[in-house]
């Protein structure tokens, strides 16, 4: 065989379907297609405009008009921009994937703005025949003395072109729709669809439904003078019978508004940041997220170098614990909207917010649906992250008190990023607070402090130094670090944990309250990555300070084997750990007490649905702690043989069980007949 070259061919018939049905994932993207590039030949416009070489009547007005016909089942884009001669329909239209843009972008070199024309892959016109049979293009060049050019096609593979009639410069594109497609047609389908991907083009679009009847100016008037009565038309008449001023405003005010843009050209993310008021930004919130809670507060991000990158990104209020926490984040190149929640993009925890980003940098694919994943990508989510960081603590700096009010719908957000993001977390620890058992806000190092005996306000400054120092002792070893380790008690719930509640307050011992199901992982993480704290919640054990002074297991050995005999016996269970102390507060007669690790490891298997497995393969379970001070306790030491005993041992058992998680059906059935039986008792 002969060696050969030569450029491969593709033949339009083959690949054309495949365009057709592949290329874009949703059939309305069309409307994005088109009206991207009347808005692409306006901006080119306007750039030779800017340059001198057109100049254009005073009340020009660039603009995209779309018109739906539902009757006719067509639908027209018109644009007053570039348009096209015969030479150009011949080199961008009937050759696929040659795009303009490229070709005005070299001629027009250092001039044009590359980043504002939106059209690249040459490619976009021929999504209409997604949803069209037929297809013109009517266009007029702004060229001087050109012929205007009227183009067609069926199907999209063979096309026939003449001499056109359209008069204006700029482009006629009617898309004659297939069966299956009419429903673009209809006029509330098509607004939606270009709500969706057209809200913040940056060219004016004024939608128009070619059936529509139109609202005659007379009627409007005479309605509303029947309206009014006699005595308030005399009243505007003057002495000569001559309408006054009043009344000419008012004919004025009913005369039907001029029509408008269906979008909003300068988005507010384009805005500098010093421009917009507080109500522009809740305003805008309103209008995209359709959300009528108002925001907790906002980030603007404006930034043009290294890259292009704009964008308002919300803190929405969650009124519930219940709320989900799923938001939107809306991804625009050049105000044109490319699609939801990019994941490439936004960092996973961000979308939970709500906002708008616009980067005309971003590597979309040829859809624009998607982006070529590249390092590029990668950068633009780290520095959303490191945005979103920098805004969080700067509040925590400066406005603390914001911050604490803030607190408690940003902190799942702030933890789940923690979670998620090495980086964000790195950047976010020093600015973590906890609320304590007063309502208060406090960071760890203050808790530690507090805990110590520290004032409130003292324990702030000195928690500043003592990060310092952890700094600077970073070689400790690990060991060194174990013994350190502070303990966090906190509570996950206030009701239920009361009765630890209580006692930890009467001995002045603080605790942090972690009640959102995220606070688990994220102490987990903690304890990892700190190695100083070690969280306990307030029913794990009982602490020293809980015990009487001087407390002594040993002296108790009598009181502990003789009550564990006992209350195993009484209950029926075999297993059960019974701990007999003296605490301080005599009126506490039972307490459960469940080691953070057994608890974890329960919770853990909860979550996974490890139901069925016995909890007490992963350590002891329960322990029974029983008071020796009180006086129901001594009681059954001293009579281990009354008849109420048992009543006793039974009741106590279930009180103590019921301040540490609820009772299961069963145990609450005896538990309530029990206590009737004994009210009865004590009724004899
Ligand atoms: N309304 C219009 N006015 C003037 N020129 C147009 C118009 N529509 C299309 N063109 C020309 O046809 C070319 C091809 O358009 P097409 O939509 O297929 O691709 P594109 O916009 O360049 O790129 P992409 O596929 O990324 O959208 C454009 O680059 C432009 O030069």
């Amino acid at each position: 065989m002969m060696n050969e070259h030569g450029s491969l061919s593709i033949n339009s018939e083959n690949i054309f379907p495949i365009i057709k049905k592949w290329l874009y994932s949703d059939h309305d993207i069309f409307f994005r297609e088109l009206i991207s590039n009347g808005s692409d030949a306006i901006t080119k416009l306007k750039k030779l405009e800017l340059m001198g070489e057109i100049t254009l009547p005073e009340d020009n007005k660039y603009k995209i008009d779309v018109i739906v016909n539902p009757e006719e089942k067509t639908l027209k884009f018109i644009d007053n921009g570039i348009g096209m001669t015969a030479d150009e329909v011949k080199e961008y239209i009937n050759q696929i994937a040659f795009s303009g843009a490229t070709d005005f972008l070299n001629k027009y070199k250092d001039k044009a703005n590359e980043e504002q024309i939106i059209g690249h892959f040459g490619l976009g016109f021929y999504s209409a025949f997604m949803v069209a049979d037929k297809v013109t293009i009517d266009t007029l060049s702004w060229q001087e003395g050109v012929e205007s050019v009227h183009w067609e096609s069926e199907g999209g593979t063979e096309f026939s072109m003449e001499p056109g009639d359209r008069t204006e410069r700029g482009t006629e594109i009617t898309l004659y729709l297939n069966e299956d497609s009419y429903e673009f047609s209809n006029e509330y389908r098509a607004k939606e669809v270009i709500e969706k991907y057209c809200s913040f083009m940056p060219v004016e679009i004024y939608f128009k439904n070619a059936n529509a009847k139109e609202e005659p100016i007379e009627d409007v008037e005479e309605d509303t003078e029947e309206e009014e009565s006699e005595d308030v038309i005399d009243a505007k008449v003057d002495e000569d019978g001559n309408v006054t001023e009043d009344e000419e405003d008012k004919k004025e005010e009913k005369k039907p508004e001029a029509p408008k843009p269906i979008n909003n050209t300068i988005p507010l993310w384009t805005k500098h940041p010093n421009d917009v008021k507080e109500e522009e930004y809740k305003e805008f919130y309103r209008t995209v997220f359709h959300d009528y809670k108002e925001p907790l507060f906002w980030i603007h991000l404006n930034m043009d170098y290294p890259f292009n990158l704009k964008g308002i990104l919300y803190f929405p209020k969650l009124n519930t614990e219940y709320d989900t926490l799923e938001g939107t984040i809306k991804l625009y190149s050049n105000q044109v909207f490319i699609a939801d929640n990019i994941k490439e993009v936004i960092p996973e925890f961000l979308m939970l917010l709500k906002g708008a980003i616009d980067c005309p940098d971003l590597p979309l694919n040829v859809s624009r649906s998607a982006l070529q994943n590249d390092g590029f990508v990668k950068k633009i989510s780290e520095y959303i992250s490191k945005k979103v960081a920098d805004k969080l603590s700067g509040m925590y700096k400066v406005e603390r008190e914001n911050y604490e009010k803030f607190w408690d719908d940003i902190s799942p957000f702030i933890k789940f990023g923690c979670l998620k993001d090495e980086k964000f977390r790195e950047k976010m620890k020093d600015f973590i607070i906890f609320k304590n058992l007063e309502g208060k806000y406090v960071t760890l190092p203050e808790y530690v402090k507090v805990a110590k005996g520290e004032t409130a306000e003292a324990a702030a400054e000195t928690a500043e130094e003592t990060k310092a120092e952890e700094n600077t002792s970073s070689d400790e070893t690990a060991e060194n670090k174990e013994e350190k380790k502070e303990t966090v008690y906190y509570v996950t719930n206030e009701q239920q944990q009361s009765q630890y509640i209580n006692m930890f307050k009467q001995e002045g011992i603080d605790a942090l309250i972690l009640t959102h199901s995220i606070d688990q992982p994220f102490i987990t993480q903690l304890e990892q990555s700190e190695q100083s704290y070690k969280f306990q919640r307030i029913d794990a054990d009982i602490t020293d300070s809980f015990k009487e002074e001087g407390h002594s297991e040993e002296a108790l050995k009598e009181e502990n084997d003789k009550l564990t005999e006992l209350f195993r016996k009484t209950l029926d269970k075999e297993k059960l750990e019974v701990k007999v102390l003296k605490l301080k507060n005599e009126k506490v007669s039972s307490m459960i007490t469940l080691s953070e690790e057994s608890r974890r490891m329960q919770d853990m298997m909860k979550m996974y649905n490890m139901y069925g497995m016995d909890p007490g393969m992963f350590g002891s379970s329960e322990t029974l702690v029983l008071n020796a001070n009180n006086k129901l306790v001594q009681y059954i030491f001293e009579h281990e043989d009354s008849q109420y005993v048992p009543l006793f041992c039974s009741q106590l058992y279930d009180l103590a069980l019921l301040s540490h998680k609820p009772l299961e059906a069963e145990a609450m059935t005896s538990f309530i007949t029990r206590s009737n039986e004994i009210m009865e008792i004590l009724a004899k």
